[in-house]
């Protein structure tokens, strides 16, 4: 959808912000571009819409050569979302966020209807923030409204620069959470440009790490530069911590999982007991297979049903949750293991900080072998 052939800027002061570039960016995916302050993440950016112009090579979007397009068209097939969004003060947030609208014709009611749309698909109250002003709005939802504008005419493209970072942390953990859910109901083509790389390996389908003289050192998933960083540059970029940062990239899968004795709520207490054999606990279902609880074995003692003396459980994680969600689980609860559903909300089996460790390394090593990862073999203390 995005396609950079061997780009390169030279501004009129001699400096090389872009060199050589040759980047795809697939229709609906979401590339974030990152790297230190200075590296050319604007100038890539602001090369695609033409608020600069190439000194080199070629740039297309949908198929076509950008440096053949009419500027003013071309942009308005193109959101643009920038860090300080650039609304106009005097205009309500509903005119705001009208105005691309306006200016290719759409009637008053149109506009309107499109406006209050987008409204509440950022997370705003049309009747309340519609008639605001832009300073009458915190910045957090200044930057939604930027987001809505951009998307007023649902342009297939979307270029964002920064748009999260002049909002406090919470603010903008919440924001990127809003984003990711509405990308996936709009699925456009984005280019997003940050300086963070938790925020790029949150966001991204794939990253494009860059270093200063705009040279491009990976472009990959984040999973893939968390876990094999290309060059010693991308490796002091990520983080010395970027085994822990890939705990938030890395889906729990059915491999990983360990299987506890299981009991149901309906069994006789004595013959649970002799489920559990020497197991100190198991997991209880119901007769559909769901979740019911847990149950100890010394909770086993008398007669009657398990249902009776079963514990509720507190949490639990889905399959293709991250492994971070399921550490995060189990550190709030104080648990040492949790269990893990299915789509169907079916008990599959649980987790536990050794099973979730083993599967961060096979994870890695996985990248690193390029191979599936239940194709990966640990070395463990028992081989020992
Ligand atoms: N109009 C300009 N004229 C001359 N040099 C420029 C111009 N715009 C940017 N530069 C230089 O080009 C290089 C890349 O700048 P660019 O803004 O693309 O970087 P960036 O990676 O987006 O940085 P940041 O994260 O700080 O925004 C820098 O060295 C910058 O000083």
């Amino acid at each position: 959808m995005i396609r950079l052939d061997r780009v390169s800027k030279r501004y009129a002061d001699g400096t090389v912000a872009v060199q050589e570039l040759s980047l795809e960016v697939g229709r609906g995916e979401l590339v974030v571009l990152v790297g230190p302050s200075g590296c050319g993440k604007t100038t890539t950016m602001k090369m695609v819409n033409r608020l600069v112009e190439p000194t080199a090579g070629s740039i297309y979007v949908d198929g076509v050569d950008v440096t053949q397009a009419d500027p003013v068209a071309l942009r308005r097939g193109i959101g643009y979302v920038i860090q300080n969004v650039g609304l106009f003060p005097h205009r309500t947030i509903e005119d705001n966020i009208a105005v691309v609208p306006e200016l290719v014709g759409w009637a008053r009611r149109q506009r309107a209807d499109r406006a209050r749309e987008l409204m509440e698909l950022v997370g705003l109250d049309p009747a309340v923030h519609g008639p605001r002003y832009p300073h009458e709005l915190s910045g957090g939802q200044r930057q939604r409204v930027g987001v809505a504008r951009a998307l007023a005419v649902d342009p297939p493209v979307l270029l964002m620069d920064e748009p999260f970072s002049a909002v406090d942390p919470v603010v903008r953990s919440q924001l990127q959470d809003e984003f990711l859910r509405l990308q996936d109901d709009v699925r456009k083509t984005i280019l997003f440009v940050t300086h963070d790389i938790e925020e790029a390996v949150r966001l991204g389908d794939r990253i494009a790490v860059f270093k200063q003289g705009g040279l491009l050192e990976q472009y990959d998933t984040p999973a893939a530069v968390l876990g094999a960083p290309a060059t010693d540059f991308v490796a002091d970029f990520v983080g010395a911590d970027r085994g822990l940062k890939r705990l938030s990239v890395t889906p729990i899968t059915q491999a990983d999982l360990e299987h506890p004795p299981v009991v149901r709520a309906e069994d006789d207490l004595t013959d649970a007991g002799s489920v559990l054999g020497s197991g100190r606990w198991a997991v209880v279902l119901d007769g559909d297979g769901k979740l019911a609880g847990w149950v100890g074995r010394d909770m086993l003692t008398g007669s009657g049903r398990v249902r009776d003396r079963a514990r509720r459980m507190e949490a639990w994680v889905e399959l293709d949750d991250t492994l971070k969600v399921a550490f995060a689980e189990m550190l709030q609860w104080n648990a040492g293991w949790i269990a893990v559903l299915d789509d169907d909300d079916r008990y599959v089996g649980v987790l536990t900080p050794a099973t979730l460790h083993t599967a961060l390394r096979r994870s890695v090593e996985a990248e690193v072998q390029d191979v599936p990862r239940a194709a990966v073999l640990l070395e463990t203390v028992q081989d020992a």
